[in-house]
């Protein structure tokens, strides 16, 4: 479990982060979404004990982070946004080099390494010296490192960054075996539809401060004032445009006459939009298809950013 208490880091007199209120429980796939300098890294690095807060308080498991740092770091697998890899090691050894920082006793090492290895797809890099990897097998690497103690808690900052479209895809499986073996996982990205996809819950943050928070379908209905329906009609268009223009839920009907199409903004609830679509055929309208556009969460994003400055 994460818990942050108005949290709050300046940097002088630059504020990064302002009264951040988080609660994360047990199991739960938290994405931190925002733009870059919205205060992502900031946050994580005070959850992982490596940056003091100016005020306010954050809690990993129950432990303070600020007076409990040793306890925390138990409980946490931290991946930063950048990290170095000790190039002169083989990866087999690296891990094994965490593994013996850790406090865990050589015959445990052999055991758990290769499990590891798998896990990351890397057994068949185990003794190819780390400078050798690529940029995916790094990041899986350094994923592999974070989970050596077994910590209930992974904070992992755009794991998926600087990722071709198939290492990324790769991330993805792997974090979702993590999701099923229970990790609570905070985890930051601006890919937003890949976040969407993995997480159970959505924080978005703008200029360190959170914007909104929730299920991924909670947000998109929060902040969705606009819905867009789609209508394709066999017939009549003309008439149908006039129609929906008389909708009090119902403005800017566009049409395209090539398709026998219109589309417009709703503004009703689901209840209304069953209404809307009865009361259209009851008025005759020969309508083929009636549906609403899926906005993803990167429109989502977009519209709760507007007129945000990322300066
Ligand atoms: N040590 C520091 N001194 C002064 N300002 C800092 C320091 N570290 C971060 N900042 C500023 O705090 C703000 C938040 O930075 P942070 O790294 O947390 O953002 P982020 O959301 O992780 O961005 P990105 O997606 O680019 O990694 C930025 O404006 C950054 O310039």
């Amino acid at each position: 479990m994460i818990e942050t208490i108005n949290l709050t880091k300046r940097y002088g007199s630059f504020t990064a982060l302002n009264d951040l209120n988080l609660k994360i429980e047990k199991g739960t796939v938290f994405g931190f979404v925002g733009h870059n300098g919205a205060g992502k890294s900031t946050t994580f690095s005070i959850l992982a004990t490596l940056l003091a807060p100016t005020s306010g308080a954050a809690f990993v498991n129950g432990y303070n982070v600020s007076t409990e740092a040793k306890e925390v770091r138990n409980h946490i697998g931290y991946m930063p946004d950048f990290f170095g890899v000790y190039d002169q090691f083989k990866t087999v050894e690296y891990l094994d080099f965490y593994g013996a920082s850790y406090g865990i006793s050589p015959a445990e090492r052999q055991i758990l390494i290769p499990q590891l290895l798998e896990l990351v797809n890397l057994s068949n890099k185990s003794d190819v010296y780390v400078d050798l990897l690529s940029r995916g097998m790094k990041q899986r690497l350094c994923l592999a490192r974070s989970l050596i103690h077994d910590p209930e808690v992974l904070i992992l900052d755009e794991p998926a960054s600087g990722l071709d479209p198939r290492a990324r895809i790769e991330m993805r499986e792997i974090l979702k075996e993590l999701k099923n073996m229970g990790k609570t996982i905070l985890i930051s990205s601006h890919i937003l539809p890949e976040l969407a996809e993995m997480c159970d819950e959505i924080g978005v943050i703008t200029n360190g401060e959170l914007v909104a928070s929730g299920s991924v379908a909670d947000i998109q209905e929060q902040l969705q004032a606009n819905k867009i329906i789609n209508v394709k009609l066999a017939s009549d268009l003309e008439k149908a445009v006039l129609f929906f223009e008389d909708h009090h839920r119902v403005s800017t009907v566009t049409k395209n006459p090539n398709r026998d199409m219109l589309s417009f903004a709703f503004t009703g609830n689901d209840e209304e939009q069953i209404a809307l679509l009865k009361k259209a055929l009851d008025h005759g309208l020969a309508i083929l298809s009636f549906s609403q556009e899926e906005s993803n969460l990167e429109d989502v994003f977009l519209e709760i950013t507007k007129g945000v400055d990322f300066a």
